[in-house]
């Protein structure tokens, strides 16, 4: 997708974008890379990676990427230090990492439910705490822009992310707030339904469903969220901070992206039957 903004928009700077490997974080690291800024990307899966890196160096984007489980706050520390050693101080960094499986709240397992809140909100929270301390508090200098997901109305069908990303929304205001005196702005992107390999991984009845009940009754693409996360990362967003913004084609307003059980409720207790005869 070609950008709207200016090719040296992120000239000399470092960029951050945690799943760089593939979907929106690909999207996201070339979209930074090709407006100027040297990239650094991390995931689990070395192979992935290298992949993404050749991609992005050979549109002549500066890119170092390395495996990092963004659980593991050893690994985290580490991929940071290293970001700082061979691309230089981090201005900018992109939560985009993250993911779930769909499930029912009665029947998700513990273990499902750990692997989901670690992954996305305890994840996120460790990358951020330690770019800031090395990078963006020291140069007083950052712009964090979290990907969460279209939980304004709960997120019925995955009830383990629909708690983390809210999770990270308030975590997004909260450090808005504790580092405006360090300069660094955090905000929140919120898609909704976006066709990337990640949702390739879905049923294509589910997406085809959260298309109809989209009120722009398209799914989105991974190069217009890297757009919005640009202007957000960009100096032209130097005054906002703590905001979440929502790119779902309405999605957050109306519609339903998963079906849920379509069961009659159960009748009202018989107090609420005699009032609803007065
Ligand atoms: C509308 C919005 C659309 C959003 C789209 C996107 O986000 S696109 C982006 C989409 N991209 C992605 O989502 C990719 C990223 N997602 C992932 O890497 C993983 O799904 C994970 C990090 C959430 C868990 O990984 P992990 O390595 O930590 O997991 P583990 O192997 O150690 O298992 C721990 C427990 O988790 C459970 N469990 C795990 N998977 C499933 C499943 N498929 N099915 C059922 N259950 C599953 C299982 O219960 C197990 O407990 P058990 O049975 O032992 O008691
Ligand atoms: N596509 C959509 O419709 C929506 C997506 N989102 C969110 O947007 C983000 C990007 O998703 P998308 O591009 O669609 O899907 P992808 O599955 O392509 O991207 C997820 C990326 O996160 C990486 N990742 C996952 N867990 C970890 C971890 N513990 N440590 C490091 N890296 C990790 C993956 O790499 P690896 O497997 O190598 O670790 C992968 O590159 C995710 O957080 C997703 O949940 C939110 C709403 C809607």
């Amino acid at each position: 997708m070609p950008s709207i903004f200016r090719k040296d928009l992120f000239q000399g700077q470092v960029a951050i974008v945690t799943g760089g490997g593939s979907g929106i974080g690909l999207a996201t690291a070339t979209t930074l890379g090709e407006l100027g800024a040297k990239i650094a990307i991390c995931g689990r899966k070395k192979e992935k990676l290298d992949a993404a890196a050749e991609t992005l160096a050979k549109r002549g984007i500066e890119v170092f990427a390395d495996a990092c489980d963004i659980r593991e706050m050893e690994q985290v520390t580490a991929f940071v230090a290293a970001v700082k050693e061979k691309l230089g101080t981090a201005s900018v960094l992109v939560n985009n990492a993250g993911g779930q499986f769909p499930t029912t709240a009665e029947t998700v397992s513990a273990r499902g439910w750990e692997a989901v809140v670690r992954n996305n909100l305890n994840g996120t929270f460790f990358m951020t705490q330690s770019v800031a301390n090395l990078h963006m508090i020291p140069a007083k200098r950052g712009r964090v822009v979290n990907v969460i997901a279209n939980v304004a109305r709960g997120f019925p069908g995955m009830v383990h992310t629909g708690a983390a990303r809210a999770g990270v929304e308030n975590m997004t205001k909260t450090l808005a707030i504790e580092w405006a005196q360090y300069n660094v702005q955090v905000n929140a992107v919120a898609p909704g339904v976006i066709r990337t390999s990640g949702t390739d991984q879905y049923p294509p009845e589910l997406l085809e469903l959260s298309r109809e009940r989209t009120p722009m009754k398209r799914l989105g693409t991974a190069g217009e969220v890297a757009q919005l996360i640009a202007y957000l990362a960009s100096d032209a967003a130097f005054f906002v901070t703590g905001v979440t913004w929502y790119i779902d084609g309405g999605a957050h307003l109306w519609g339903d992206n998963w079906i849920i059980a379509d069961a009659e409720p159960p009748p009202p207790p018989a107090i609420v039957a005699e009032l609803a005869k007065e």
